[in-house]
Parts: structure tokens; C-alpha cells; sequence
């Protein structure tokens, strides 16, 4: 099976090739524009920055599906603070299927500086004293204590948005 991936950055074509490892991936990279954001600051334009990732991944080969996984934050209904969400969204050129990875909340102190503009990664940094720790474990690591890291919160969101591919519970929405 061969998949584009929205992105370059390594912790993405991870996440693919580990969660979809039964399929025998050829992975291809493909740096896209998301078209929304470098900080995405609600579900819909994370959502957005999703399939525009996968569709745009998709059109640039001939590979059979194209994905991508977009990292944002929003205030969420009900949960206080600011929230680190992850979304992804798979198309075969036809069809789009979206699915989320975890939520976490983000400290005080940097749910601040991405209020007022920042971008995620390099507060994480600034915090940590890391460098590019969203090519690494990512804050869902850091913030984890390493319970879980980016590439596996990441790879939830590729089997949740994968699965109405691979299973045939969803035929009928066609
Ligand atoms: O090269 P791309 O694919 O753009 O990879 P990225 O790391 O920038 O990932 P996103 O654009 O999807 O994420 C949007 C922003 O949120 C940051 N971010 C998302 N998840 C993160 C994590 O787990 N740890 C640190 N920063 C994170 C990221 O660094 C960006 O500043
Ligand atoms: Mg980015």
C-alpha cells in the first residue's frame, strides 16, 4: 500500500508506517501547505489543515491514499484551559475520512504565550530547553512523562481516521 503524507516532518511518517504496519507501507513524504495556520486555533481549522494536508499529499503522486495530521489547540466545551488536540484525515481521491487523536491540557504558563500568538513548538522548547521537541516525543510526551509521545498520539489519529477505509461498517454512509 502507498500513502503520501502530508508533511516532512519525521514523528508523521512514523506515525503512519508503525500504526499501519500490517499493510506494508511505502510511505512518501511530501511537504504540502496546509493552508491554514502554522498554529491552528480551533477543531475546524485543525480539521481544514488535515485534509488539506492529505488531499494536496495525494495530488502530488500516484500513491493509493493520502494523509494528513494537523496539530492545534482550541478551548473546549466543557474542559478548562487550553487544549492540545491532533487531528487526521485520509482520502483515496474520492472520499475523505476524518478522526482525532488524544487531547491534552496545556500548562498555564504556555497555554498563555500560545494565546497571545505564539506558536506551540517553540514555547514546548523554550520550556523543556529542547530543540525541535515536535520532531521528537512532542509535548504529549513531555507532558506525559513519556505515558505516551507524539508518534503513538499521532498514530491514534491515523487508525481513527483510517478505519472507515479498512472496515466495512461505514458502506452504507456511501
Ligand atoms: O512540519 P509540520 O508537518 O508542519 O509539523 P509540525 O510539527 O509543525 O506540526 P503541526 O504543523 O501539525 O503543528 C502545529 C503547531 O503545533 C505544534 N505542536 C503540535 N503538536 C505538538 C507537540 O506534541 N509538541 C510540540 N509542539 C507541537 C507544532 O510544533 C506547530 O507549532
Ligand atoms: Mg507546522
Amino acid at each position: 500500500m502507498e500513502l503520501a503524507v502530508g508533511s516532512t516532518n519525521p514523528v508523521k511518517i512514523d506515525a503512519v508506517e508503525r500504526t499501519l504496519e500490517r499493510y506494508e507501507p511505502t510511505v512518501i513524504a511530501v511537504g504540502v501547505d496546509s493552508g491554514v495556520d502554522e498554529q491552528p486555533r480551533s477543531i475546524a481549522e485543525t480539521v481544514t489543515g488535515a485534509e488539506n494536508r492529505a488531499r494536496r499529499a495525494l495530488a502530488a503522486t500516484d500513491a493509493d491514499y493520502g494523509v494528513g495530521l494537523e496539530g492545534g489547540v482550541a478551548r473546549l466545551e466543557g474542559v478548562p484551559g487550553l487544549s492540545l488536540i491532533m487531528w487526521g484525515a485520509v482520502t483515496d481521491g474520492d472520499r475523505t475520512e476524518r478522526g482525532g487523536g488524544p487531547t491534552l491540557r496545556l500548562p498555564e504558563s504556555v497555554a498563555r504565550e500560545v494565546s497571545d500568538g505564539a506558536e506551540l513548538g517553540p514555547v514546548m522548547d523554550d520550556l523543556l530547553g529542547t530543540e525541535n521537541v515536535a520532531q521528537r516525543e512532542g509535548a504529549a510526551g513531555a507532558l506525559t512523562g513519556g505515558l505516551t509521545d507524539r508518534t503513538r498520539a499521532l498514530g491514534d489519529a491515523v487508525a481513527t481516521s483510517f478505519g472507515p477505509f479498512v472496515t466495512e461498517y461505514y458502506d452504507t454512509d456511501r
